[in-house]
């Protein structure tokens, strides 16, 4: 009988620091990702996503601290990837990084690097479930899991995952239906990052042109759209931009009620014009 995972309100959207502010080159500090992570908590985020393999948690910890909000006040995420064989001592140095005594939310970053080091999943999921309640980590979940994985970590887990991160976006719609209904039965969140890849990938495609129509419809913008799709579907948005006044419209997502005929619309573009997963 698996405990249900209870765990601090998840606030959304997240404020995401693994793309845009993903920092490739790891010997440069980069103050842009101080700056941004600033920006958006003085415009009303109050979620960031981070992860040990975006390289950046120093200047985010940085960003937190000259930010000087009460920690409870924020939501921290942070995800293991790299350090898989001693997950332990990964949250230690995220935590350090970061300058923080706790993560609200601690996930497996991917199932990959289980599968490429031959680890199973299993044991990383119990090497969660042995941080909770020792203070350091609030609630635990996984992210680009999918049924088959969630399954095998169900067998000796007495936590289950509070939330799964996966790609979401009309495009990928038809792989992750599937998915979707796997986690809501199982009551796990579903939170959905690249909410916004058809604008950046397929500006011209059917998604993209259907949704700049809604957007006059609505009166709101093309991004707007594309999460409030995301809301329709019980998916919660992990973004980012770098735009102080978009920072500010995403945090209305909620707002923004798109009738069914629309969602059903913007749905059926996807499926027609569905691309590949970014497999991460
Ligand atoms: N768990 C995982 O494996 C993964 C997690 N993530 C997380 O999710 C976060 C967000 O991922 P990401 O894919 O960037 O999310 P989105 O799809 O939300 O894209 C955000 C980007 O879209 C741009 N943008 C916003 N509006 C528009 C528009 N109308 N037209 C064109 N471009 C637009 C923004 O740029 P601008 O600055 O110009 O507004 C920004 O860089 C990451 O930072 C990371 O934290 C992401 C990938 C994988
Ligand atoms: O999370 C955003 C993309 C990304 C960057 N590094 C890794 C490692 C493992 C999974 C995803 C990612």
């Amino acid at each position: 009988m698996l405990i249900a995972a209870l765990g601090p309100h998840i606030p959304f959207p997240a404020y995401g620091v693994g793309t845009a502010l993903y920092k490739n080159d790891k010997s440069r500090f980069q103050t842009e990702v101080v700056e941004s992570v600033k920006w958006a908590v003085q415009n009303g985020f109050t979620h960031i996503d981070c992860a040990e393999a975006y390289g950046n948690e120093e200047e985010v910890g940085i960003a937190l601290k000259d930010l000087d909000v009460p920690r409870e006040k924020l939501f921290i995420t942070s995800k293991v990837t790299t350090s898989i064989e001693d997950i332990s001592a990964a949250l230690t140095t995220s935590l350090k990084k970061l300058g923080l005594t706790y993560l609200d939310l601690f996930l497996l970053h991917s199932p990959k690097p289980f599968k490429e080091k031959n680890i199973p999943l299993s044991k990383g999921w119990e090497a969660l479930e042995k941080e909770l309640g020792q203070g350091r980590v609030h609630s635990i979940g996984v992210s680009n899991f999918y049924v088959k994985d969630l399954e095998e970590i169900k067998e000796k887990a007495t936590v289950p995952p509070r939330v799964n991160q996966i790609e979401f976006h009309p495009q990928v719609y038809t792989h992750m239906k599937s998915l979707l209904e796997y986690c809501k039965s199982k009551n796990i969140i579903i939170e959905g990052y690249s909410s916004l890849l058809p604008l950046k990938k397929d500006p011209d495609g059917t998604v993209s042109k259907l949704v700049k129509s809604l957007a006059s419809k609505y009166n709101v913008s093309d991004s707007l759209i594309l999460l409030a799709w995301s809301n329709a579907q019980g998916v919660f948005p992990v973004t980012t931009t770098s735009k102080v006044e978009r920072m500010k419209e995403f945090l209305s997502y909620k707002s923004v009620k798109l009738e069914q005929a629309d969602i059903d619309a913007i749905t059926a573009a996807g499926e027609e014009s569905t691309r590949p997963l970014q497999n991460f």
